[in-house]
């Protein structure tokens, strides 16, 4: 059984593929088990102490339409005692004022639920104007952009992993 529990949605597929170089820099699917969460169950974040989402923004300032879907259900889970990480792609050229909403949606959502947040994120290295994702001036998980710094995607997440291994305490 995984330790940790990655739940993504995605609409294009980067949630998908950023979920999927996340899951191999924690050492492959005997660590980070992935749940599209279309196909997921309240139960089945049962089975996690350790839990990442990955959800991007869409619609100007709302969740993935998957997310959108599940939302309510996570009213039903019981997140105390679990750390929560959060990451997500967005857009900060083409929304700007709505720049990775979706991560602030979730985590505050979770946390009402009793979800331990880990993975701040900062800001520098950004250019946008409003985000729901901020909580004392940093990310409440990693931000990703594919549609203008791709090309630092890569280095990101391996930064974010080994800030996760040790609040997560793996
Ligand atoms: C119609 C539309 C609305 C979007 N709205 C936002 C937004 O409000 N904030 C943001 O950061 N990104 C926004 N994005 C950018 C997406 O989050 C980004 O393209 C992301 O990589 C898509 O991820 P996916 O392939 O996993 O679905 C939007 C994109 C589209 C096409």
């Amino acid at each position: 059984m995984s330790n940790i529990g990655l739940f993504f949605g995605t609409q294009t597929g980067n949630t998908q593929t950023e979920s999927e170089t996340i899951q191999k820099e924690f050492g492959g699917d005997n660590v980070v088990n992935l749940h599209d969460i279309s196909q997921a169950e309240s139960s089945d974040f049962n089975n996690y102490n350790y839990i990442i989402v990955g959800c991007p923004t869409w619609n100007v300032g709302e969740l993935q339409s998957d997310w959108e879907d599940f939302y309510d259900e996570l009213d039903n889970i019981d997140f105390s005692g679990k750390k929560v990480a959060y990451f997500g792609p967005g857009d900060q050229v083409g929304y700007p004022d709505t720049f990775q909403d979706a991560l602030g949606i979730l985590e505050e959502k979770i946390s009402e639920n009793g979800g331990e947040t880990v993975g701040y994120w900062p800001t520098e290295g950004y250019e946008f104007s409003e985000s729901k994702a901020l909580r004392n001036g940093k990310f409440v998980g990693l931000a990703l952009d594919e549609d203008n710094q791709s090309d630092l995607t890569e280095e990101r997440i391996k930064t974010w992993v080994t800030q996760l291994k040790q609040e997560f305490g793996l």
